[in-house]
């Protein structure tokens, strides 16, 4: 048991959710509360070197998380009320005491989902940016949002398919995510918890509701949700869990639900220490490892995401490097790293620097051995497969870099899906039911400000409606 005393701590049973019209809720445990908020902003307290961030939004629970320097060993970090309350979950954790036997434990895994042939190309984009947090349309043109995902769809479906057809004719990520699921499986029995664990897509089959549904079926009392994303973003974990939060509003199932979301875990010891053997493993098979330029590439995400919708994405990848570098630091790999993004899509701004535009500054400059390190994903995918073992080796090679490595993802590395199984086991305990969870997604002011604005369009319209057969007959006159 460990004990918390000032601002760095590893795990309490307590959740604070933060907001304006916060409430709190007792959680069983005398030093446990919950307060519970409603605020469509990401709040983000980062004035600290420890970077508490609490989520709030549409679409998230809110655990607060703290990063960067902390104890990185569990995958929720959060803040106690009380520096005298010392409660971690440690004595949980191998027993799995916390649940009751008869518990039926569910694990859903959620994923992006990817295109298995090249017809489902183009249906599998539509489903991409007809989603609302990919393309973040203002709420009053949100009518648009299929028409123009389909005219996106259409547009980039060429392109997209020459990229599948150049990795096999379709995404590896179904059968990929499948395997970590059995291996999930299997890792949990060994850790004495039995649990069935669905696969839920968000933008292709299985898809989520698929996966929902199943759980209803199979009468789950427990569930444990787990995206397979280590960093948090709106785009990804947050897209699938505002899915998941929709089917728990409608269904007194699942509101009733015993539920804990596993936001974002990349602060995990399991996890980083999985990617610097990967990073050691590769950098050996280079003639002078300690030459290599260490190239973390993560997807990247329009700027707004950022900066003005308060995504963590950033931050979170930014702790997430230097965690990987600490441990690598501790191990004695002392290379030079950097980290840029990858995989940007239309015209706006995106997270800089660019991938693409850093390699060549780094050809330029005369590094001559790189390693890239894909970090926002765990299994293989197109743009793994696709954009960095192709496109970018090549404009690497071309820019004068002359030794090119990657790391593979990390997909079903035994070290990387026990902590998973770790992850799992020690959110359970955390479980309650969403309906119980006020407010989740109203935010008052932005619910303010929509009846504000339809107000006003809605004045002017009438108004025009109004004037409108004086303004026909004023018209007529003057052409007469
Ligand atoms: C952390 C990972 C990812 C973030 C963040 C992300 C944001 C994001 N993506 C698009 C647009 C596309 N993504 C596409 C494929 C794709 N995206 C991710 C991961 C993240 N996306 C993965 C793992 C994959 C590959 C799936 C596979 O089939 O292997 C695609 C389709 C492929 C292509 O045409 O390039 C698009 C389009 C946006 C707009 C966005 C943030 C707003
Ligand atoms: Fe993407």
């Amino acid at each position: 048991m460990e004990c918390v005393r000032s601002g760095v701590l590893d795990l309490q049973c307590s959740a604070e959710f933060s907001g304006k019209s916060g409430s709190t809720r007792s959680c069983g445990k005398a030093s446990c509360y919950a307060n519970f908020a409603g605020s469509t902003k990401y709040e983000q307290n980062l004035h600290s070197k420890v970077k508490p961030w609490v989520l709030s939004a549409s679409g998230t629970s809110s655990f607060v998380h703290r990063s960067p320097v902390l104890k990185h060993r569990h995958n929720l970090v959060v803040r106690s009320t009380s520096a005298d309350v010392c409660t971690t979950f440690d004595e949980n954790i191998n027993g799995v005491s916390s649940h009751a036997v008869e518990d039926k434990v569910g694990v859903l895994l959620l994923n992006l989902g990817g295109p298995e042939t090249l017809n489902d190309v183009q249906p599998f984009l539509f489903n991409l940016f007809a989603d609302p947090d990919i393309i973040r349309l203002p709420r009053l043109f949100r009518f648009l949002q299929r028409p123009l995902a389909k005219l996106i769809s259409t547009f980039r479906a060429p392109k997209s398919k020459e990229g599948y057809a150049s990795i096999g004719g379709g995404s590896p990520l179904r059968r990929i995510t499948d395997d970590q699921a059995n291996a999930l499986k299997v890792a949990l029995k060994k850790k004495n918890l039995e649990a069935d664990i669905y696969v839920g897509m968000r933008y292709w089959y299985p898809f989520t509701e698929e996966a929902i549904n199943q759980i209803k079926k199979d009468k789950i009392t427990k569930l444990v949700v787990l995206p397979l994303y280590p960093q948090y973003s709106i785009s990804t974990s947050g897209s699938s869990i505002r899915v998941l939060q929709n089917i728990v509003k409608e269904d007194p199932y699942f509101a009733g639900l015993p539920i804990s979301i596993i936001e974002s875990w990349y602060q995990r010891e399991g996890y980083v220490k999985s990617m610097a053997d990967l990073i050691e493993n590769e950098l050996s098979i280079f003639s002078t490892p300690e030459e290599v330029m260490i190239f973390f590439s993560a997807h990247g995400v329009p700027l707004t995401y950022v900066k003005d919708a308060g995504d963590p994405y950033r931050d979170q990848m930014e702790d997430c490097i230097a965690l990987i570098m600490e441990e690598l630091r501790s191990r004695g790999t002392l290379n030079d790293h950097t980290l840029a993004y990858q995989s940007r899509v239309g015209p706006v701004q995106w997270l800089k620097p660019y991938t693409d535009e850093v390699l060549v500054e780094l050809g330029q400059k005369g590094v001559k051995s790189l390693l890239a390190v894909p970090v926002s994903f765990v299994s293989e995918h197109i743009e793994t497969l696709e954009e960095i073992d192709m496109e970018y080796k090549e404009l690497a090679l071309e820019s004068g870099i002359e030794n090119w490595g990657r790391v593979p993802a990390l997909g079903c590395t035994s070290s990387f899906i026990s902590d998973l199984a770790d992850a799992v086991v020690e959110a359970l305990p955390s479980a309650s039911a969403i309906a119980t969870r006020k407010a989740i997604d109203t935010d008052p002011d932005m619910d303010m400000m929509h009846s504000l604005t339809k107000m006003f369009f809605g004045s002017i319209l009438a108004f025009l409606l109004l004037l409108s057969p004086r303004l026909i007959l004023a018209v007529r006159n003057t052409l007469r």
